[in-house]
């Protein structure tokens, strides 16, 4: 009894208190709280099998969670997805909260590429694997070019978008790792425009290094297209290089607008 009155009291002294405390709480109820909601949404998903439209319901799921954590979501640029056919997104990988500014945007019929270890992580997997998610080995390239190879035919057929983080893993550092080229290979094979979505920095209310998490704005841009019609694989690396650079200006844009710390959510 006096264990718990102890407890009642001390967590949230130090949950005020410390910052690092207040960080791993935020990030365990972030985890903690998709596990949960996926659990409501297989059974949901699990109606129409795996299934893209299913990400809807994902979507759909996860969008208050901006609200609990405080964080503002501006958009800009919402006419550039205005294409009614298939076409690759790409897009800045600077945490799993980017996960929170993927669905704020994210178009009908999207599946995102992830590495295949999501799909292992329980309730969060299961409910990717019935979204449609395409699941990616990157430890064997050779199984992996041949799946986004797949996904080429099925953009097509099925009339399906695919969203990639081009640097393939998390990257906190205030820029941009060099682009793997799988992303544009795929829309040079199905013949698609790459869309290149750019989310500013996130050092004014997160870093995973000083152990923060406040409340905070973010903004994703979302930039006009670019076509890849006529274009072959041996221009794949032109065509990386020059989203690249156009992603890079963005955010170097965006990371000079010094964006003002907002108030409400989790504190
Ligand atoms: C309610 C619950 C909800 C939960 C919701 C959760 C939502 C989920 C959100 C999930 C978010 C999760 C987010 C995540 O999980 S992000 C992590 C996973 N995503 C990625 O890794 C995507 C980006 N990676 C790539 O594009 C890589 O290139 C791949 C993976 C394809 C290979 O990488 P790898 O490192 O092994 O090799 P390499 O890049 O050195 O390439 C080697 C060579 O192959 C060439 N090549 C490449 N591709 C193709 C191709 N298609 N056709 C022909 N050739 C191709 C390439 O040009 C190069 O040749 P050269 O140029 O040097 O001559
Ligand atoms: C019973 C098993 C329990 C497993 C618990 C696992 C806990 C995970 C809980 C929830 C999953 C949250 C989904 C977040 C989706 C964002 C994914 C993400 O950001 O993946 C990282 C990947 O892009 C790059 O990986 P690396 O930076 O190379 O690493």
């Amino acid at each position: 009894m006096w264990l718990l009155v102890i407890c009642l009291v001390a967590f949230p002294l130090l949950y005020e208190w410390s910052i690092t405390f207040k960080y791993f709480c935020k990030m365990a109820f972030y985890n903690g709280w998709i596990l949960t909601l996926a659990i409501l949404a297989i059974p949901i998903c699990a109606v129409r099998g795996r299934n893209v439209e299913n990400m809807k319901v994902l979507r759909f799921m996860l969008l208050h969670i901006k609200y609990l954590y405080g964080i503002k979501i501006e958009v800009r640029g919402w006419e550039n997805f205005n294409i009614k056919e298939p076409y690759v997104v790409v897009s800045n990988h600077q945490s799993s909260l980017d996960l929170l500014g993927m669905m704020e945007i994210l178009p009908g019929r999207c599946v995102p590429i992830a590495k295949r270890e999501l799909m292992y992580a329980g309730t969060a997997g299961l409910a990717c694997w019935l979204a449609g998610v395409i699941f990616i080995n990157r430890k064997k390239t050779d199984d992996a070019i041949s799946v986004m190879s797949e996904a080429a035919e099925t953009m097509l057929k099925e009339d399906v978008r695919v969203w990639v983080f081009p640097e393939g893993t998390r990257n906190h550092s205030g820029s941009l790792l060099p682009f793997k080229r799988g992303a544009f290979h795929l829309a040079v094979q199905a013949q698609v425009p790459v869309i290149p979505v750019v989310m500013s920095s996130y050092k004014d209310f997160y870093s995973k290094k000083d152990r923060k998490f406040a409340t905070g704005k973010c903004t994703v841009r979302i930039l006009p297209g670019v076509p890849t019609l006529g274009l072959s694989p041996d221009d794949v690396p032109d065509l990386t290089d020059r989203v690249r650079g156009l992603m890079l200006d963005a955010f170097s844009q965006m990371s000079t607008e010094r964006p003002g710390k907002e108030p409400g959510g989790i504190h």
